[in-house]
């Protein structure tokens, strides 16, 4: 697999889940039940994937050693489960290559102890369901998690709002939106801050007045 440029990775990191998720269109988030299992945590990095049969974690151990420092890992399984597949045993294996994180399409377990040393992970289940080691699955291909194209590569950002993945191809374009994006915020942080309202920020009481929206003191007896 081909690895991002760092400073566009970092850059990524610095603006976002949300952020990043505008200046993209809109596009690459990942569903929500594929959630934030502790707070306060931002990654961002390039994406090892896995595939793995449901209720089976072999796949993830073949994966650690594709894994490179700052590489998040993203794992699915080949049908919808909750399964504790990941565990503060394969976190300790990840930290030891320098991961940033795992974002899994199934279950973590160990929460306590993942929380405790600090190992982020995003997931559709905290579940003690334990898995086998015994059939075969695919590490770097193309998967979908949370509904999200993930190729191995590509840029990965997830933090408390959740899981964004870009094609690495326009994370750099994407970065520029971002930047820009942050830039306007300030100045509309500073106008709310000193009272200003978003109807006149934005210009939008026009907008009520063309969608017939109207100020009343008294709602009309009818309800019309
Ligand atoms: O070992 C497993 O199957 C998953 C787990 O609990 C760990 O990684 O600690
Ligand atoms: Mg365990």
């Amino acid at each position: 697999m081909t690895r991002p440029d760092p400073a566009v990775v970092a850059g990524l990191r610095e603006a976002g889940v949300a952020t990043v998720h505008e200046a993209a269109g809109r596009t690459g988030l990942v569903s929500p039940e594929i959630a934030p299992r502790q707070e306060g945590a931002v990654i961002a990095g390039p994406a090892v994937t896995v595939s793995c049969p449901p209720g089976d974690n072999l796949m993830i151990h073949a994966a650690v050693e594709m894994c490179e420092p700052g590489d998040v890992l993203v794992v699915t399984t080949t049908s919808p489960s909750a399964d504790g597949m990941f565990g503060d045993l394969l976190a300790t294996s990840l930290l030891a290559r320098g991961v940033a994180g795992l974002v899994t399409a199934a279950g973590v377990r160990d929460i306590a102890a993942l929380r405790e040393m600090g190992f982020p992970v995003w997931a559709r289940a905290v579940c003690a369901q334990g898995t086998v080691k015994a059939s075969p699955g695919s590490v770097n291909v193309p998967v979908v998690c949370g509904g999200s194209a993930v190729r191995p590569g590509d840029v990965v950002i997830a933090d408390d709002d959740g899981v964004l993945c870009l094609p690495a191809r326009s994370a750099p374009g994407v970065l520029e939106r971002a930047r820009a994006r942050i830039a306007a915020e300030e100045d509309k942080r500073e106008a709310f801050s000193s009272g200003v309202l978003g109807l006149d920020l934005y210009g939008l009481r026009d907008l009520l007045t063309r969608l017939g929206v109207r100020y009343v003191d008294e709602l009309p007896e009818d309800g019309a």
